[in-house]
This record gives C-alpha cells, structure tokens and sequence, in this order.
C-alpha cells in the first residue's frame, strides 16, 4: 500500500539546471515544471552552446507550455551575476563540469543536486582511469553524499552536495544491496552484473556509435566501464560488470548473480527484499521478471529475484528508465529529501 505523501513544507527553491539542453536535463525541467516547491530560475547550457538563447521548449517541443525560458550559457560573468540568487542548482552536465564548479556553488550558499559521476567514487585516484581527468576538488568529493534514495535518506537529508547514483548502478545496487548489506553472500566469490541499455543512456549528442542505424546490441567497455567502481563501493562487493546497448530509446535493464552462503533459505532472501522495499512506493517488487516496458518513461524500478537453494544462487533483476530513476527523477527524489518531503513526491499521482 502506497504511503500517504503529506506536505507540510511551504518554502519555494529558486533553481537552476546546468545542461537543460540534454536529456537527464531536460527531464528534470519537466519534473521541476510541476513542483510547488521549486521555482525554475535559469536554464543553462555550455558557453559556446548552438542552444544559447533558444527557448528550451523550441528544443525539447514536448515542453512548449510547460517551459518556455530562455537557455542561457555558462561563464563565470553568469556563476557572478546568478549563483547568490540561487537556492539549488542540478548539474546534468559533464563530470568535469561538476567536479570543476560544485565547490564555487557550495560557497555561495547554493546545495547541489549533480547527476554526473563526478562526485560518485570515493577514491580520487579512480577518476583519471575510469574518467579520464584528475579530480579537482579533493575536498568536495570526500564530503558528497551518494544519492541513492532509498538507501541513503537521512544522509541526502543532511547534506548540501549529492552526487545522483548512475543508471546502471541504480538498477544494479537496487538488486545487490538486500543481499550484501545483510551478508547473505558468500565472501570474495565472483558476483556478475548484466545491464542493458537504450540510446538516450549516451546522451544527446550525436556520434557514429549511438546513431540508431548502427546500433544492434552488443557488449561494450567490458572490464573498463566506469560504473564498475561506483557498483563495487556502494554494494562493498568487488563487481563485474557487463555493460550491453541495444536499439531502443529508452530504459535499461541489470540482472545480477551471486553466490549464497550456505544454509540460506528462500524465506531470508525474501524478507531481505521485502525489508528494504515493502515501503518505498518507487521501488517495486514485482511477481515476474520486470520489463522495460513496464518503465520506460516512469519514476518508477521494478525488482524481482529467484533463489535456487540447492545451488545457492540468486539471480535478481531491476529495471528502471535510464533518464529518469537513472537520473533525473532520483536527482527529484534527492531534492524531495532535502526539503523534508517524501522521495516520491510530485513524482506519482501527480
Ligand atoms: N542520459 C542518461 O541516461 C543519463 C545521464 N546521466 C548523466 O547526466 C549528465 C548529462 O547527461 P545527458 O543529459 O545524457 O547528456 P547530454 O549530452 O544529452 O547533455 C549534456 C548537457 O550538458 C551541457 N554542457 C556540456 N558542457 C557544458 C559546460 N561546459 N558547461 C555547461 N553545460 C554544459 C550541454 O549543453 P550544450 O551541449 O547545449 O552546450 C547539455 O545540455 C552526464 O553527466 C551523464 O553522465 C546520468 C544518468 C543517466
Ligand atoms: C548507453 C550508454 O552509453 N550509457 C552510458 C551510461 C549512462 C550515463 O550517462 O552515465 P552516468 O549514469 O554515469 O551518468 C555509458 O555507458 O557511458
């Protein structure tokens, strides 16, 4: 039964998006669009942007009514004329953006939603192999908080810089953490993590690898993809991670195994998911195997399991829509958090 969402809070946050010309960007506009406690400020996209001074719904058409501002471009003219204004700002940005302004935004009193990986992995000496660049603000990385939202409330409650989870760790950690955070697995045993994902997932930009015409579905950046190190930190076990891209626009599926300790029963792995999940109306365990059609365009990540207790295996399965619980709607969750709300307000029922 889905719990009531009560709306005490009364205060309205001036925000800005960075990278509202994107896709995770432009779906969070949408979603901020029709929260009552979220007043869009400014759109904003890079310097030398083709998108600079469009209307954001001349981009993105399916907006036109719901917001017609202006995009703006990027400088630090804009960060000292805007930011003292702001209350939050969402980067949907590249992770060098992110990790390269957040700081500048924490210091003018600004609380930070960034849905890039640049503020994800604990370990600075990860970015220059798994993104290419030296993390510039050391600082900053070791006090972000990892946005899962049901997982880590109270943490996004508290803090001023949340670093959104990626699409394939959400749907990935959504699967692992019943089993790992109550020990159920068996120790330094091989744990492998599918997940498949549509186009939208490499953004908007164009290029020969995502261009509909050449896509089949194959596996890419085996071994190397930088989402192997966030799955292997959040869920405390070392990962592989199988990465797949396949001919559609949206959603994305991970399919995980693990090996069980011995003597554990159906009824444990059971309670495990039924413990973490049985009250988050976002997160739901469904009877069958869950279907991207079932997400797509949704908030919503549909789990399910199946244990073989002869063979100590478990198998489970989440999917969720790549832009939306794979960023931008669980970036709202995170602004929901902070103001005091339930995660999942204005995001069902309205
Ligand atoms: N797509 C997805 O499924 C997911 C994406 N993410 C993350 O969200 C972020 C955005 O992804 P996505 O929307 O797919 O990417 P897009 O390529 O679609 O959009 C990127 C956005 O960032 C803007 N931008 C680029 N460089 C700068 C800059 N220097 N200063 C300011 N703005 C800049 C672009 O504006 P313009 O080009 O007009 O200048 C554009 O609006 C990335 O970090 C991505 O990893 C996270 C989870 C899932
Ligand atoms: C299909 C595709 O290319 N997907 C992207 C992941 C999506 C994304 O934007 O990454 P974050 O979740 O880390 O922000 C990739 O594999 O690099």
């Amino acid at each position: 039964m889905t719990k009531a969402i009560t709306d005490s809070n009364n205060s309205v946050q001036k925000v800005a998006i960075v990278g509202a010309s994107g896709y995770a960007g432009a779906e969070l506009v949408g979603l901020l669009s029709k929260h009552s406690h979220a007043e869009i400020s400014h759109l904003v996209v890079s310097e030398n942007s083709d998108s600079e001074g469009k209307l954001f719904s001349e981009l993105h058409g399916r907006f036109q009514g719901v917001c017609d501002l202006a995009l703006e471009a990027f400088s630090q003219d804009w960060f000292d004329k805007c930011a003292a204004n702001l209350d939050v700002v969402f980067f949907a940005t590249p992770h060098d953006f992110s990790a390269d302004w957040a700081q500048a935004f924490l210091d003018a009193g600004v609380k930070v939603f960034d849905l890039s990986g640049g503020f994800r992995l604990k370990d600075a000496s990860d970015y220059p192999k798994y993104y290419g660049f030296e993390h510039a603000d050391t600082n900053a990385l070791a006090k972000a908080i990892y946005g899962l939202a049901e997982w880590e409330a109270d943490n996004i409650a508290n803090t001023n810089l949340v670093a959104v989870p990626g699409c394939y760790p959400t749907a990935s950690l959504l699967c692992l953490k019943p089993i790992t955070t109550n020990n159920l697995h068996v120790e330094n045993s091989l744990v492998v993590v599918n997940g498949i994902s549509g186009v939208s997932g490499a953004g908007r930009n164009a290029s020969l690898a995502t261009n509909f015409n050449e896509v089949s579905l194959k596996p890419y950046n085996i071994l190397q993809h930088r989402h192997q190190p966030e799955i292997s930190q959040e869920s405390n076990v070392s990962v592989i991670f199988n990465p797949h891209l396949a001919p559609y626009k949206r959603g994305l599926l991970s399919t995980v195994t693990l090996q069980l300790k011995i003597g554990v029963t159906s009824a444990q792995v059971d309670q495990a998911f039924q413990d973490a999940y049985a009250n988050t109306p976002l997160v739901r365990i469904v009877k069958k195997w869950p279907e991207i059609g079932n997400v797509a365009y949704t908030p919503f990540a549909d789990v399910h399991w199946q244990y073989d207790e002869e063979k100590h295996v478990v198998v489970v399965s989440c999917a969720i829509d790549n832009v939306l619980k794979g960023a931008s709607s669980q970036a709202m969750q995170c602004f929901n958090l902070s103001l005091g709300l339930p995660s999942e307000y204005s995001l069902i029922n309205s």
